[in-house]
């Protein structure tokens, strides 16, 4: 099925009869739990809190278990991670309809699919479409945004936006690896498969950007998350006195440079060439490893989607 197919498909979120409320009082600014309780009861939720990390994978499995339809999840980004690791775990993704409602920090998934606030959150679980999108498997474990290799702290992509603003989305990447100071290049092989094709890199790579719901190219923002395709970024170590210039080509032109590939595959395997194990980055949770086979899984995991979220924005 392709974006467009879907539209035929949208259905309201508002005739589910079993409501779930995941709520972590501690995400972004801490100060929602109140509102999420009271706005949640008055829509008819069943509401669970979560207490420690981790807490969202087993209340999503027990949401799974007393036959959730609709799955709201106030949170950021990482307590999404967590719920969706519960749905894939019992085995759910394509059986419960999930709805955001972001009160963490960044809020990148709920920001890439149309919701920028809590009240439009809640609205759009009670009358907004749905559609089914695509998730990344890091080998067994699912992830929604994002499979960062090689840099050393997502929080580098996230903060610098004097340097966004200079350079672009994926500009202020490659001019942020200049101005970090602890960073390791890394000597890696990479596989990607596209329509069984295959296609490989190996060399010494400042970073490997690998998009699901997340788009590092061009000016960023969201990728065509229905396409059951990753989009890859590989920027290759190169001279200092190249960087600058790099990162200002892709704010002016938007194009691969010399040093900095960009492609689309469904699959990608990323593998050490040498002593060092490669830091992951899965949707911000540090892991180390020294191969790791990233899949898309098209369409699996129905959400409710703001009016202005499109399946493939500026491709
Ligand atoms: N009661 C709790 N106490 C401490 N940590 C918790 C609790 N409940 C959940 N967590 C952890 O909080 C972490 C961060 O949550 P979340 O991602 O929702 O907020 P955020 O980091 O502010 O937002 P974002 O990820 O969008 O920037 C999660 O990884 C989760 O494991």
């Amino acid at each position: 099925m392709t974006g467009n197919d879907q539209e035929t498909s949208d259905t309201l979120c508002l005739n589910a009869t079993n409501h779930w409320l995941i709520l972590n009082p501690t995400s972004g600014t801490a100060d929602h739990r109140d509102t999420i309780r009271q706005r949640g009861a008055q829509h008819g939720y069943t509401i669970r809190e979560t207490k420690h990390e981790g807490h969202a994978v087993s209340l999503t499995k027990e949401a799974v278990g007393n036959g959730v339809e609709v799955l709201a999840v106030a949170g950021g980004d990482g307590t999404l991670h967590e719920v969706v690791q519960g749905l894939a775990e019992v085995d759910a993704l394509d059986s419960v309809t999930l709805g955001v409602l972001p009160v963490g920090t960044k809020n990148i998934f709920a920001t890439n699919i149309g919701i920028t606030n809590l009240e439009q959150g809640f609205e759009v679980l009670k009358t907004g479409k749905r559609r089914s999108i695509d998730i990344g498997f890091a080998d067994d474990e699912p992830f929604v945004l994002s499979c960062i290799a090689g840099l050393t702290a997502e929080a580098s992509l996230a903060t610098s936006s004097e340097l966004k603003e200079r350079f672009g989305s994926l500009g202020f990447i490659i001019a942020g690896i200049r101005e970090a100071t602890e960073f390791e290049s890394l000597h890696l092989n990479l596989t990607a498969v596209l329509d069984e094709k295959e296609a490989t890199w190996s060399g010494d790579a400042l970073c490997v950007l690998i998009g699901n719901t997340r788009r590092f190219a061009k000016e960023g923002g969201q990728a065509n998350v229905e396409d059951g395709l990753f989009e890859v970024v590989i920027i290759e170590q190169m001279p200092p006195t190249d960087i600058a210039a790099e990162a200002m080509s892709h704010r002016l032109l938007g194009e691969d440079t010399e040093h900095v590939h960009h492609l689309k595959a469904h699959q990608v395997e990323v593998r050490r060439l040498d002593r060092e194990p490669i830091r992951f980055s899965i949707d911000g949770e540090q892991q180390t490893h020294d191969e790791l086979l990233l899949r898309t899984h098209p369409q699996v995991l129905t959400v409710c989607i703001g009016s202005t979220y499109t399946p493939a924005p500026r491709e």
